[in-house]
């Protein structure tokens, strides 16, 4: 079944994905990374390889697109926080992208915020 993410999986699991250039978004317990292509036509290349493997993991995205910058932000709505489909969805997306796109990395806060599990209550 689908469950929040422990204490002891966050430590151990997010530190990789935020040297990759994943945040937490505050006051959620969510994982945002913003990527920027060359052109729109790579943008909407890498959103329709991460649509097919979303809808093989029966998980998605809250995403947005403007031009070529592709906005990202991965919780799980069933659990309502960070579960282990988020890991796997955060780590396909940054196969698919490679080293196509520059990553932002001016936003949000450290994923080592959401290692402890009250981040989205007290507002970090
Ligand atoms: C019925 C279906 O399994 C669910 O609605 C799935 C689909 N995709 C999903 N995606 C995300 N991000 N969170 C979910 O809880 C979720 N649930």
């Amino acid at each position: 079944m689908t469950y929040v993410l422990t204490e002891n999986e966050r430590a151990e699991l997010l530190p990789d994905l935020g040297a990759t250039g994943w945040g937490a978004v505050p006051e959620r317990d969510a994982l945002r990374k913003i990527w920027k292509f060359r052109t729109f036509s790579e943008a909407w290349g890498f959103m329709s390889r991460v649509a097919l493997a979303a809808e093989k993991l029966n998980h998605h995205p809250e995403w947005t697109n403007i031009y070529n910058v592709v906005d990202v932000t991965l919780t799980t709505h069933a659990c309502d926080g960070l579960s282990r489909l988020d890991l796997d969805l955060a780590r396909r997306m940054d196969k698919i992208a490679g080293d196509a796109a520059e990553v932002q990395r001016n936003h949000s806060e450290p994923v080592e915020c959401l290692c402890r599990l009250q981040h989205m209550r007290d507002g970090g």
